[in-house]
């Protein structure tokens, strides 16, 4: 592979002897990885019915090495949301940040969701996961993961940090800036990241990122903590930021993580003060592991007194008699106080959020469904939520049966079953999508923007 020159002498200066070695790497392939979605199955569970030979990613514990040759994302089981492919090393991020249960987490610089998927995971359905991307156009991706992964309790936004502060200071206790950034660890990747370098270099992202992390910590409640991530090598976008954020708050302060081998440590001499801390921040080179380069940084907030908040007063909704007849069947637990309507549709978010101006929101939690004259459509985003014992009637088809892949085509199918009306369709316990069944027709209501190609 050839090099911009420049930064190639900049490669040589960050690795000294170790720059033969780098180099040799970049013609390697690159390597692909999967993500279990441990909301839907155990990662034991999954290798159980896992259709690929799959290897185990050592820092992730539901991260695995897949061949390209494999194509995991035709399968039916990538259509029931039972994983995401995502390259090893960008697996990292997610996983190093301590997310719990009832947390109320912010991913920031989110589409298309590779990290807000996992983080919705972690948070197995208790608390808030807030998405957001201040690009339109990555944001329907992050809204397609984000519904594919089952994940109930997610807000996407589509803002800047600084539209947050006002409404949300100090109210979120995690928090992962995956920032936009020059992209030098993904060449390997192909040209396009080497075009992009070329043309605009570091220094316009090293600027951009010291204003993402000063209004992020704004939102960061005292004692929470935030993760920073970049894929490039680049000391500005790196040490020299998490430099810039300790220097200018007392009350940040740097956490260890998890060292694996290959793992390199953050490099003091890279930065202006040349602080030790520094070495607590990890870095992944591409020929020391096998996955793309990374920079990692773990940071805490010191504890302090937690903020008040103005929550949004929800108004009651009043369902349609076809809506309260379509939920006698499920069995999903639902707060109706916590569902909005929104010209007919309906949205459950089971967390409070606070009162919000000047911000694009672009979903407040699951989008159940729209009540239309005379009848309640569910969406596709809810049918992938569920479980299997969830909604009655449930129906399914083996993982071998033809009629899978045919219901994900939106084929309508001839079945033999004695129930009619709405039912949830899906490929063992793993649901898929809605149809209305009328005398043995399937008619399908797989979403379209879904459809198998
Ligand atoms: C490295 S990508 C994020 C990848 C994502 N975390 C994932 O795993 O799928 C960086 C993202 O930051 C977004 N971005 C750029 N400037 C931003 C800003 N000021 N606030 C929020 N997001 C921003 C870009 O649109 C881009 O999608």
């Amino acid at each position: 592979m050839k090099l911009p020159e420049l930064f190639e002498e900049k490669m040589r200066r960050l690795l000294g002897e170790d720059f033969e070695e780098y180099e040799k790497h970049l013609d390697d392939p690159a390597y692909y990885g999967i993500r279990v979605n441990t909301l839907k199955i155990s990662v034991e569970d999954f290798l159980k019915i896992c259709p690929f030979k799959v290897t185990k990613v050592p820092w992730t514990d539901n991260g695995f090495y897949v061949d390209r040759e494999e194509k995991p994302s035709k399968h039916p089981y990538y259509h029931a949301g039972l994983y995401y492919i995502q390259e090893p090393s960008a697996m990292t991020p997610a996983s190093y940040l301590p997310v719990e249960p009832g947390d109320r987490v912010l991913d920031l610089c989110g589409a298309p969701g590779g990290k807000s998927t996992e983080l919705g995971a972690k948070l197995n359905g208790e608390g808030l996961l807030v998405s957001n991307d201040v690009s339109i156009s990555r944001t329907k991706a992050l809204i397609r993961n984000i519904e594919m992964f089952g994940i109930r309790n997610d807000m996407i936004l589509c803002t800047e940090a600084k539209y947050l502060v006002p409404s949300m200071t100090g109210f979120f206790n995690k928090i992962l800036i995956d920032a936009p950034c020059s992209g030098e660890g993904m060449f390997r990747k192909g040209n396009n990241e080497i075009k992009n370098w070329q043309q605009k270099g570091s220094e316009p992202y090293a600027k951009l990122q010291r204003e993402i992390v000063d209004d992020a910590i704004k939102l960061l409640a005292p004692g929470g903590m935030l993760l920073y991530s970049t894929c490039t090598f680049s000391p500005e976008e790196n040490e020299q930021v998490i430099e810039y954020l300790l220097e200018k708050n007392d009350d940040l302060s740097l956490v260890p993580m998890k060292m694996c081998e290959g793992f390199d440590h953050g490099h003091p001499e890279w930065t202006l003060t040349g602080r030790e801390d520094i070495k607590q921040c990890i870095r992944l080179w591409p020929h020391k592991i096998k996955g793309e380069g990374h920079f990692l940084a773990l940071l805490k907030k010191e504890d302090g007194p937690q903020p008040t908040f103005k929550y949004e007063k929800i108004k009651k909704v009043k369902l349609t008699p076809e809506t309260e007849e379509f939920f006698k069947n499920c069995k999903m637990d639902i707060d109706w106080s916590h569902v909005r309507e929104h010209q007919g549709k309906l949205f459950y978010l089971k967390e409070d959020i606070p009162e919000m101006k000047k911000v694009r929101v672009l979903r407040k939690g699951l989008y159940l469904g729209e009540m239309k004259k005379g009848r309640f459509e569910p969406s596709q985003s809810f049918a992938v939520a569920l479980s299997a014992d969830e909604y009655k009637p449930y129906l399914s088809f083996d993982i071998n049966d033809e009629n899978t892949i045919k219901y994900l085509k939106c084929e309508t199918l001839d079945v033999d079953t004695a129930t009619e009306g709405i039912h949830l369709i899906g490929t063992n316990e793993f649901p898929l999508g809605w149809a209305k069944i009328k005398k043995g027709r399937l008619k399908n209501k797989y979403s379209s923007s879904w459809r198998w190609l």
